[in-house]
Order: structure tokens, then C-alpha cells, then sequence
């Protein structure tokens, strides 16, 4: 870690490790909280297409922070050797442990969609798409509010351009981004929409036993709500994940179209 880092923060133990870095709880004697330090050792970066990863990451972290619903940058420290990212603290269960102990109801998934939509129309609206939206990236800080994370794969969109490039999760991703086409910002809600129906029945849309079988699934997009598994699901769920995992992307919701639909719209009513 950099000096800079560690004079003003006490770094204590490793609570995770990615492609690049390993992520510190960290403690600040000053604000008396805790956090977490994202640390990246340059030495062990491959090439340049590494290096400008990892710049790029920081710099699309601190664009889409100030957000309630995204991971907050606090600090960025840089070194010959280092590059270090504080973040706010999310320690408690990310959704890919609570989706994997248990299906949700429509109330508790629409909970855990608002936010979450809140989260990636922000980034939209700042030309951002996150490219890897997925429930090992959706965090809870202590206080359980849900926080968008790891910006590792995401990319700058502006005035229509569409983006290149295979990046993604099996499960999530979105049928454009595999046929390698362009694509733009709506792989997101592809993806975003794969959660929801994960949370809603317990079981991805497009599944197979081998990535391969995954990646044939999601581009023939058959979406199907079998009935012994969706029977308690509302009408008005299905239709939005339609709309969400509409093949067509020019038919596909926005992310504002999302957070307009009567289903997110209804249950925010009834949670308040
Ligand atoms: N703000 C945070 N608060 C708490 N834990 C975090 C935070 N950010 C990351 N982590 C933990 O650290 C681990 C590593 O995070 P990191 O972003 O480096 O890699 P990653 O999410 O596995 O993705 P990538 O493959 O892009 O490196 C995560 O799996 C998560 O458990």
C-alpha cells in the first residue's frame, strides 16, 4: 500500500482479492470509521491494456460516485508502485450469497430493483455503462443499503457511440455483447433484468451446463416463465422482465423506462 494511504489510514486485514488488487478494511482515526482500500501493486500489471484498466476504473469510480446507490470513492492515493482506492465499507452479504440461499418475493425483489435501477440510470446519465452488472457485484453496506460495485469492466459511452468487446458473465450477459455486435448502454438492463427474474424464481432464464451452452441459451433469448416456479409471481413482474430482456434492444427499457414501470413504481408505495 502507499505511504500516502497508510499515514493516514490503519490498514487491518485483507477482505477480498480481484483481478488487480486486494481489498483492506481500513480504519481512519480521524473520522473514527471504517473502510475499504482498494489496493493495485502497477509492478504486477501485465501491459498497457492492464495499466489503463486500472486507471480507467479509478477515474469512471470517481465519476459515478455521489450516488446513494454506487460505492463511494473517499480517496485516491498514487505512487510509483501503488495506486490505492478508499471506498465506503459494504461488509454485509452481497446478493450473490442472499440469491443463492433463496427465491424473493415480488415486494422484497422490487426492494432490491430500485435501488439498483437508481444505480445504473446514474451511471447512464453520466455516459457510463458498467458492462458487468452481476449479484457478486451488488454490496450492502452496514446499514443494508444496496451499493452498485466493481467498475473494473465498465466504459465511457457518449452521443449514441456504441462499444466493442466481449466482456461480462455468462448468466448475465446480454445476447449483442456475445454475437459481437455494437452494443450500448442497454446491456445493463439485459442484465439487470436477468437478476431480477433470478430473484423472482430462483433460476437464471438462459442456463446451461457449460459456458458454451449458457452463451447459445442467452442468444436464442427464449424467454419462458414456467409455470410450477412462477405461479405466485405477478403479471406485472413478467412484464417488465420482457421488457428488460427484450432481444430487440430498441424495444428494450431504458433504465429510466424501468424505474417509470408500474411494478417498481407500486412496490416503492408499499414498502414506504
Ligand atoms: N467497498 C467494498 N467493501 C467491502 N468489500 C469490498 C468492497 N469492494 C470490494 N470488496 C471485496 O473485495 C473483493 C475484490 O474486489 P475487486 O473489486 O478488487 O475485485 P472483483 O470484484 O472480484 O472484480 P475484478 O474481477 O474486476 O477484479 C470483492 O469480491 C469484494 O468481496
Amino acid at each position: 500500500m502507499s505511504e500516502g494511504l497508510k499515514k493516514v489510514y490503519q490498514v487491518c486485514e485483507e477482505i477480498g482479492r480481484g483481478r488487480f488488487g486486494t481489498v483492506f478494511r481500513c480504519f481512519s482515526p480521524e473520522s473514527g470509521d471504517f473502510y475499504a482500500g482498494k489496493s493495485i501493486d502497477k509492478r504486477l500489471l501485465a501491459d498497457s491494456v492492464d495499466q489503463e484498466c486500472v486507471q480507467k476504473e479509478s477515474k469512471i469510480m470517481q465519476l459515478v460516485s455521489g450516488n446513494p446507490n454506487v460505492v463511494q470513492i473517499i480517496d485516491v492515493y498514487e505512487d510509483e508502485t501503488y495506486l490505492d482506492i478508499v471506498m465506503e465499507l459494504c461488509d454485509s452479504s452481497d446478493l450473490y450469497d442472499r440469491v443463492t440461499k433463496r427465491t424473493f418475493s415480488d415486494v422484497e425483489a422490487a426492494a432490491i430493483m430500485l435501488p439498483l435501477m437508481e444505480a445504473i440510470a446514474h451511471c447512464h446519465r453520466r455516459g457510463v455503462a458498467h458492462r458487468d452488472i452481476k449479484p457478486d457485484n451488488i454490496l450492502f453496506d452496514g446499514r443494508n443499503r444496496l451499493k452498485l460495485a466493481d467498475f473494473g469492466s465498465a466504459e465511457f459511452f457518449h452521443d449514441g457511440r456504441s462499444m466493442r468487446g466481449i466482456v461480462g458473465t455468462p448468466y448475465y450477459v446480454a445476447p449483442e455483447v456475445l454475437s459481437g455486435r455494437d452494443y450500448n448502454e442497454k446491456v445493463d438492463i439485459w442484465s439487470a433484468g436477468v437478476i431480477m427474474y433470478i430473484m423472482l424464481s430462483g433460476i437464471p432464464p438462459f442456463h446451461g451446463e457449460t459456458a458454451a451452452e449458457i452463451f447459445e441459451a442467452v442468444l436464442r433469448g427464449n424467454l419462458r416463465f414456467p409455470t410450477r416456479i412462477f405461479y405466485s409471481v405477478s403479471p406485472v413482474a413478467k412484464d417488465l422482465l420482457r421488457k428488460m430482456l427484450s432481444k430487440d434492444v430498441s424495444k428494450r427499457f431504458s433504465a429510466e423506462q424501468v424505474l417509470g414501470h408500474p411494478w417498481i413504481r407500486r412496490e416503492e408505495k408499499l414498502d414506504q
